[in-house]
C-alpha cells in the first residue's frame, strides 16, 4: 500500500504538487492524468524518492519510504519511462539484469530470470543479444517494462511506458500489462495523457491540476459525476458516454435468448458497448445477434437495452 500524506513539492519558488494526498491499495491500478506540467511525474517520482518530497509523508505499508534503504526501494519499485531509458551499448538481456545485477543475485538466476520476463512480455529468446537500437518501439517498450520487473517489485511506477506507440501496438500493451497485473497482483501507478488509455487501465483514476488532485475515484464515478467542468471536460466532455459505453462488455448487457441463427449483423459477447453501437449505426440496426468465442449465436442486443442499461448500472 502507496501513502501520501499532505505531500508538496517545491522548485524554487514554484509549487509543483500541493498538499496531496493518496492512497493506493496493494493491487490497485493507480492512473494519474491531468493537463501538462500538473504534477503527475513529479508525484511518481516522489514515490521511489527519483525526487525527495518538500513536505508531508509517503507511506510504503505503513512505513515512511525515508526509513527504507536504497536497495530496498529499488527491489521493491519498478519504473518504466516513455523514453525506456534503455542503455544503448547494453544488450536486452543485459538491460533486463541491471536491478538483479545491482542486487548481487548470482549469474544463473539474473539469466533465468531475464528468460522467464521475457517469455511473459511474448519477447523471443533471440532478443536476448540485440541491442536496443535493434528494436522496435514496441519491442523496446516491453523492454523497458520487463527491466521494471526484473526483481519482482510489488510496486510498478509507470510514467508514459507506452507513449510514442501506434494506437495498436499501444492498445495490446495496455491489455498484456492489466492481464499481468491480475495474474501477478502488483501494485500499479500509471501517468498518461491518454484518457482513453486511463479509462481502460484504472481502477482508480486521479485528476491533477495545478499541482492538486481535483478528484480521484473509479473511472465510472468520475465520468457520471465529474466534480468539475474541468474533469469533464478532461473526461471528454460530451464524448463522456461514449467512454463509459467503452468501459462495459456486450456480454453484460445482451438479453440471453435463444437467437434465430442467421440473424444478421453479430457482435461479439467481449466487444464494448461502444463498439455495438458503432455497429448498429454502421448497419442501420436497432438489433444485434451476440455470438462467443467460437462464433456460436449466445443472444441478442437491441439498441433499447443498450441505451437504458448503459446509464442505469
Ligand atoms: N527538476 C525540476 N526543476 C524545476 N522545475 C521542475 C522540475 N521538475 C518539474 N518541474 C516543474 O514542476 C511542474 C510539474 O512537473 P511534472 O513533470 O511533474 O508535470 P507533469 O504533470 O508530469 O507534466 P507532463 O504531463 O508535461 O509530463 C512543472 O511546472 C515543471 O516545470
Amino acid at each position: 500500500m502507496i501513502e501520501l500524506f499532505d505531500v508538496t513539492r517545491r522548485f524554487g519558488d514554484e509549487t509543483a504538487v500541493d498538499r496531496i494526498s493518496l492512497r493506493v491499495e496493494r493491487g490497485e491500478f493507480c492512473v494519474l492524468v491531468g493537463t501538462s506540467g500538473c504534477g503527475k511525474s513529479t508525484t511518481l517520482r516522489m514515490i521511489n524518492r527519483l525526487i525527495e518530497h518538500s513536505e508531508g509523508e509517503i507511506h510504503l505499508d505503513g512505513q515512511p519510504i525515508r526509513d527504507f534503504p536504497e536497495d530496498q526501494l529499488r527491489r521493491r519499485i519498478g519504473y518504466a519511462i516513455q523514453s525506456t531509458g534503455l542503455f544503448p551499448h547494453w544488450t536486452v538481456a543485459r538491460n533486463i539484469g541491471l536491478v538483479p545485477r545491482l542486487l548481487q543475485w548470482s549469474g544463473s538466476r539474473i539469466q533465468d530470470r531475464v528468460e522467464a520476463l521475457m517469455a511473459l512480455l511474448g519477447l523471443p529468446p533471440e532478443f536476448a543479444h540485440k541491442y536496443p537500437h535493434q528494436l522496435s518501439g514496441g519491442q523496446a517498450q516491453r523492454v523497458g517494462v520487463a527491466r521494471a520487473l526484473a526483481a519482482d517489485p510489488d510496486i510498478l511506477l509507470m510514467d508514459e511506458p507506452f507513449g510514442a506507440l501506434d494506437p495498436i501496438t499501444r492498445q495490446t500493451l495496455q491489455v498484456e500489462l492489466r492481464d499481468l497485473q491480475d495474474r501477478l497482483d502488483k501494485t500499479i501507478v500509471f501517468v498518461t495523457h491518454d484518457m482513453d488509455e486511463a479509462l481502460a487501465l484504472a481502477d482508480r483514476l486521479v485528476v491533477m491540476h495545478e499541482g492538486r488532485i481535483v478528484q480521484q475515484g473509479s473511472p465510472i464515478e468520475l465520468l457520471r459525476a465529474p466534480a468539475d467542468d474541468f474533469v469533464a471536460s478532461l473526461l471528454g466532455g460530451d464524448d463522456r458516454g461514449l467512454k463509459e459505453a467503452a468501459l462495459v462488455r456486450v456480454g453484460e448487457r445482451m438479453q440471453p435468448i435463444t437467437p434465430k441463427v442467421g440473424e444478421a449483423p453479430w457482435v461479439s459477447r467481449e466487444a464494448t458497448l461502444n463498439q455495438a453501437l458503432s455497429l448498429m449505426l454502421w448497419h442501420q440496426t436497432r438489433h444485434l445477434l451476440v455470438v462467443d468465442d467460437a462464433d456460436a449465436p449466445v443472444g441478442r442486443l437491441s439498441l433499447d437495452a443498450l441505451l437504458q442499461k448503459a446509464h442505469h448500472e
